[in-house]
């Protein structure tokens, strides 16, 4: 697995605005999306491409065009679905597919209540959107699915990420086709599982709601 902290300082000014407990949800949904652009421009570094002969106005030349199958883009419900429009913005002819998943408060455990995509990812490169990478267990579970479906090739977008997630990523998933791109790996989780300094429950955050 590979990881790619994002360093750049207009990722770093538009995150610590998120993290503020100040900000509000329209203002962390605005955000989130301008960060996930950025995040996206790297993440999508080694999209597969294929030439293509075009015709300038001046002569003909060789360019490039993204290859088929189309990428799929992957959000984790709920709160990776705020990453989604700033992702396709950057890929618009990307295929959508939705996992939605939630982490058990007490035992920290993902489980998952929906899933959509093909069944056939053969060959398939895949973007997975999800705002925290805290244990890593959502993500984990997450990309073990789009492997066992075929994935060859899975990028995780996060906001953020900790050590102990990155770890547990790196355990389960060595030897697999995997980059995380994310905009900062803070210090530690908390006792309930929450990142530090982190920006507290993204999904609650973006959507103005509790649980
Ligand atoms: O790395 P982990 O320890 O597994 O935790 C990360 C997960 O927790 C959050 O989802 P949550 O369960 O709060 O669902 P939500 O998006 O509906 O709020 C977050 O959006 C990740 O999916
Ligand atoms: O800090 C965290 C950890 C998991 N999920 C969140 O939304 N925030
Ligand atoms: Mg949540």
């Amino acid at each position: 697995m590979r990881i790619h902290v994002a360093d750049h300082p207009l990722v770093a000014h538009k995150l610590s605005t998120l993290r503020d407990e100040r900000t509000d949800s329209p203002t962390f949904r605005r955000l989130a999306d301008e960060l996930v652009t950025l995040l996206a421009y790297e993440a999508t570094r080694d999209v597969r491409t294929e030439p293509v002969e075009i015709t300038t106005p001046v002569t003909a030349t060789t360019g490039v065009r993204l290859t088929h199958p189309r990428p799929l883009v992957v959000p984790i419900l709920r709160a990776g679905l705020g990453m989604l429009e700033g992702m396709t913005r950057l890929l618009p002819t990307a295929e959508v597919g939705f996992l939605g998943m939630i982490r058990d408060e007490e035992t920290l455990q993902p489980s998952t209540y929906a899933t959509r995509m093909p069944d056939d990812l053969s060959g398939r490169q895949v973007y997975v959107l999800d705002p925290m990478l805290a244990t890593g267990g959502t993500l984990v579970v997450a990309i073990n699915e789009l492997i066992a479906r075929g994935a060859d090739d899975v990028t995780a977008l996060c906001l953020l990420a900790a050590p102990e997630g990155v770890a547990l990523m790196e355990r389960e998933l060595a030897g697999t086709p995997v980059t995380v791109v994310t905009a900062a790996v803070d210090e530690r989780l908390n006792e309930a599982g929450f990142i530090v300094p982190g920006l507290g429950d993204a999904g609650d955050r973006m959507y103005g709601t509790a649980g």
